[in-house]
């Protein structure tokens, strides 16, 4: 691993146009993803954690351009994504691909894992006159016989369908890999199979992984940063190990709270932070922090001032987008936000 970045995300925002009406009016936006800002360095895996419904996703498909960004840029290895023409397209999503959590949803169910791992081959043009033996390649890489190569999706396991899913994504020869929960819909014993193979790969590979997960116990193995996201915004990133043993934003510890610690002493003595409410309504998210409504420090700043995602004086490597390390960020406009909670001349933080 490098600090030098391969894919820098400026900023982003994915939102949604929500119509109603016979008119199909726009009648809001769910903001799904919404000022995103991390980097990925070459070889690293980076982390992506957060709670169902947060934007992970939709951060990972906008970087392929699967999902159109509303704003913000997305530069990978020195070519802007987001402005990107067809040609320079097709070649990022070579070099960018992605793995999924349903591989029976991500798979043709009517055709061979011979032609879906071979798609790729076609689309981008690679190993012409010998996509067979490519793919037996890719099959024997990712732990399957290639004597099983015209079977289809259904008449495999689902380790072994998510190891299609692996091939597939391994067909463009890939620099960056998104993998979106590629464990979760798996058996617990199968789990760990599949985590030691993309590390296996990682290393053959030299591969640059984002990998996205709710679980934040999953997320801690593999990674060596960590990007902790709610709802739409990234409120910490770190060092894997730091970020684990001294969480600065509070819903990175609520996050910790949640993964059992293997001894049972521990596990009764320690300190919990537990979230109560719900995840608040991307379509109307909070003023100010959007974390404030379910956060047990929060204070009035909160729902003033959008808390910006910078270093802070006490965590000079840790990016953390709260106000309890300093008030910084822009001054939310009482207008657009009419449940801010106080004036801010009151805080002294105009
Ligand atoms: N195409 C879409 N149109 C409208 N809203 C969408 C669309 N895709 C996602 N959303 C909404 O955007 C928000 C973020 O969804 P996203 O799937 O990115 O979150 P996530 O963190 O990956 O959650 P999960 O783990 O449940 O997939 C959610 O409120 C979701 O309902």
């Amino acid at each position: 691993m490098t600090d030098d970045p391969l894919l820098t995300v400026e900023d982003l925002r994915v939102w949604f146009p929500v119509k109603e009406g016979l008119l199909r009016r726009t009648t809001g936006h769910v903001r799904a993803v919404d000022g995103v800002s991390f980097d990925i360095r070459r070889g690293e895996t980076l982390g992506l954690v957060g709670e169902s419904g947060c934007g992970k996703s939709t951060t990972g498909l906008a970087l392929l351009r699967l999902v159109d960004p509303t704003d913000g840029r997305v530069v990978f290895d020195g070519t802007d994504v987001t402005a990107a023409s067809r040609g320079e397209l097709r070649e990022l999503r070579r070099r960018m691909a992605m793995i999924f959590q349903d591989p029976m949803a991500s798979l043709n169910p009517r055709r061979t894992v011979r032609a879906s791992i071979a798609e790729p081959l076609e689309i981008h043009g690679l190993h012409r006159g010998r996509h067979r033996e490519r793919v037996a390649e890719l099959m024997e890489q990712v732990g399957l016989s290639p004597d099983h190569m015209e079977r289809h999706p259904h008449e495999f396991s689902g380790g072994q369908r998510q190891r299609v899913g692996i091939a597939r994504a391994l067909a463009g020869e890939p620099d960056l890999i998104v993998a979106d929960e590629p464990i979760a819909s798996l058996d617990v014993s199968i789990q760990a199979q599949i985590m030691n193979l993309l590390e296996r790969l990682q290393d053959e590979l030299d591969l640059t992984y984002l990998f996205i997960a709710h679980d934040l116990a999953a997320v801690q193995h593999v990674s060596d940063r960590i990007a902790v996201m709610y709802l739409g915004r990234v409120v910490e990133v770190g060092l894997r190990d730091a970020l684990v043993a001294e969480p600065a934003h509070p819903y990175t510890r609520a996050l910790l709270s949640a993964v059992p610690v293997p001894s049972p002493r521990v596990e009764r003595t320690r300190q919990r932070t537990v979230l109560t409410g719900d995840v608040p309504s991307p379509l109307d998210p909070p003023s100010g922090c959007s974390f404030r409504t379910r956060c047990p420090d929060v204070f009035e700043a909160c729902g003033v001032v959008d808390p910006a995602l910078v270093p802070r004086d006490e965590l000079p490597q840790r990016p953390v987008a709260c106000h309890l390390y300093g008030v910084e960020g822009e001054e939310v406009e009482r207008s657009d936000h009419p449940d801010a909670g106080v004036g801010t001349e009151a805080m002294g933080v105009a």
